[in-house]
């Protein structure tokens, strides 16, 4: 039975002797460090580090860590994230009207192989109301046009802090979110709070209709992306990424089909790494921990 671990992410201008400095801080607390991972961008001048440890006969109680990682931090000139393994954060999903996204979320939270709550689901249609509330979750309807996408976003941001939502997922979300939209709830830093699934193996295929576009290029492989969600439509720092191989014989409804695997994994795999901390981004891309 695995005991609860803290998680501690940092990221702080590079120098020696910094793996000393954070382990020793776990240590000095009489922390069994679990997991220990670092990276140097050297063009950045960057430091990333994820340190696991177990709670078990660690010398801060839980709320004593977070102030006491912030004078870290700030002593670094970083900027950091403290998580605990045995805390299922509330997540909500954003669909339109394809399922096959939201329904592998949603039975992988119920297995718990994705260590989450889905305490909502928020739909710019009716159509998937009830496969929602079926897994418990509260199902908002909330219709957006270019006319109304001003007040819609300010429902979905009521909707998001009245249930406490620590993370986004688009599952299919077939709408761009807006910049302010994002500066509310997912402001930039080095840790974001927004997923999407893009329907190719970026950078091929931007935009819309990839599949149609695959098979007129005759490509081998298609593919699917999980990347966090910035203003840059499809431009996010990418998470995970998923492909299949494709032949001559394959049609357009075919690699949609297969697509939609690519899609479910990629995102799986993506909101995983996420919930275990396992993920930095720097320079518009990530280091994946994994
Ligand atoms: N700020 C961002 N918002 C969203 C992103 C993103 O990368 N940044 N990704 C999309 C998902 N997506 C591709 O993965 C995508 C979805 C929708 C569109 C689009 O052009 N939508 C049209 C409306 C289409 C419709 O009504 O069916 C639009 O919004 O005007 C492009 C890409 C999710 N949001």
């Amino acid at each position: 039975m695995t005991t609860a671990t803290a998680i501690l992410q940092m990221i702080c201008p590079d120098k020696p002797g910094l793996v000393r400095e954070l382990s020793g801080w776990v240590a000095a607390n009489g922390g069994n460090i679990v997991h220990a991972d670092h990276h140097s961008d050297q063009g950045a001048g960057l430091f990333l580090s994820r340190i696991e440890w177990q709670l078990e006969g660690f010398g801060l109680p839980r709320e004593a860590i977070c102030p006491t990682a912030s004078a870290l931090a700030e002593r670094l000139g970083g900027q950091y994230k403290v998580n605990f393994s045995d805390v299922r954060p509330p997540v909500a999903i954003f669909v339109s009207k394809q399922d096959h996204c939201l329904l592998d979320l949603l039975w992988r939270t119920r297995t718990g192989e994705l260590p989450m709550q889905v305490p909502l689901v928020i739909s710019n249609h009716p159509d998937l109301g009830a496969l929602a509330e079926e897994f418990g979750a509260r199902f908002a309807h909330v219709p957006i046009s270019a006319a109304n996408r001003e007040e819609a976003e300010a429902r979905h941001l009521e909707l998001l802090a009245e249930h406490g939502i620590e993370l986004v997922i688009l599952a299919k979300y077939m709408q761009v979110l807006t910049p302010a939209f994002l500066d509310s709830f997912d402001p930039p830093d080095a840790f974001h709070r927004v997923i999407n699934i893009h329907h190719s193996f970026l950078p091929a295929f931007q935009g819309a209709q990839p599949y149609h576009r695959a098979w007129e290029r005759g490509v081998k492989l298609i593919g699917a992306t999980g990347h966090y969600v910035t203003e840059q439509l499809d431009g996010g720092p990418i998470i995970a990424q998923s492909t299949v191989p494709v032949g001559h014989r394959d049609e357009v409804p075919d690699l949609i089909r297969l697509g939609r695997d690519c899609e479910r994994l990629a995102l799986a795999r993506a909101v995983r790494l996420h919930l275990k901390r396992q993920v930095m981004v720097y320079r518009g891309r990530t280091a994946v921990f994994a």
